[in-house]
């Protein structure tokens, strides 16, 4: 379950997030959509300690993001916990950003060895298990520069999950790719929706948010315009900005 709360966060003086709140319960997808610069990837960030906010917070499986409270009062998080915290919420971005030189199964077990200091084999088997998931076990020898786009961003979707995230993040998955290679990264994001992984996804991928979301959310200028389910708002927006926004992308 995610949970943000009267979410504000500037960059000097440019307010990005003007009080943003979005709640996604366990198992739930959420889609945001909104123009370029409307805050989306910032609202991301700052679910995933990438950002601090400024004010307003986010709650992640019940917990405070970058926070602990103690005697009645709130402290911030010791990098130790934060990484802890990490650990629970995976992020696939447009560019998949994969270690050239390790293979695609060290690319996928990488952060649980690193990180978790798991045991190996398991952190193998699992990490093999994922790459058949996404479609790639038969690739898994290969270099992150031998596979197309697609491939690799499927990869990295296995990468996310091989820490067991609770809740993953995506961050206009499918933005950096040819169009051809689009409808497969689709694909293993709607198995996972359908698995009853809790998703925020950032897309301007509307058929996917039609056909997955449980909830949309349509952001403008660092607040939420609004929202509702894939029949209200991409079928029947209420707000002029929305309406001028699916014009736009439909
Ligand atoms: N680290 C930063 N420092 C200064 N300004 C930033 C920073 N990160 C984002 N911004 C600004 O915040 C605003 C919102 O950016 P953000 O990337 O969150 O928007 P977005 O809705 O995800 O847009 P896009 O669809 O283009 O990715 C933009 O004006 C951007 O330039």
């Amino acid at each position: 379950m995610v949970r943000a709360e009267n979410v504000h966060k500037s960059f000097g003086s440019l307010e990005v997030l003007k009080g943003v709140d979005l709640t996604v319960p366990e198992g739930g997808v959420s889609c945001v959509l909104g123009p370029s610069g409307s805050g989306k990837s910032t609202f991301l960030r700052c679910i995933n300690h990438l950002e601090k906010l400024n004010a307003g917070r986010i709650l992640v499986d019940g917990d405070l993001v970058g926070y602990r409270e103690r005697g009645g009062k709130l402290h911030e998080m010791s990098e130790r916990d934060v990484a802890k915290q990490r650990q629970s919420i995976g992020m696939v971005f447009q560019r998949f950003n994969l270690f050239p030189h390790m293979t695609v199964l060290d690319n996928v077990m990488e952060a649980p060895s690193r990180v978790k200091r798991e045991n190996k084999g398991e952190v193998r088997e699992r990490a093999r298990a994922l790459l058949d998931r996404v479609g790639l076990a038969e690739k898994m020898s290969n270099y992150p520069g031998q596979l197309s786009g697609g491939q690799q961003q499927r990869v990295a979707i296995a990468r996310a999950l091989a820490m067991r995230p609770k809740v993953m993040l995506f961050d206009e998955p499918t933005s950096a790719l040819d169009p051809e290679l689009v409808g497969e990264v689709l694909e293993v994001m709607k198995g996972l929706a359908r698995d009853g992984m809790t998703m925020i996804v950032v897309t301007h991928e509307i058929g996917f948010a039609r056909e997955v979301a449980d909830e949309v959310v349509f952001m403008d200028g660092g607040v939420v315009v609004e929202k509702g389910s894939p029949s209200e708002i991409i079928a029947n927006p209420q707000q002029e900005r929305t309406k001028a926004f699916l014009s736009k992308v439909l």
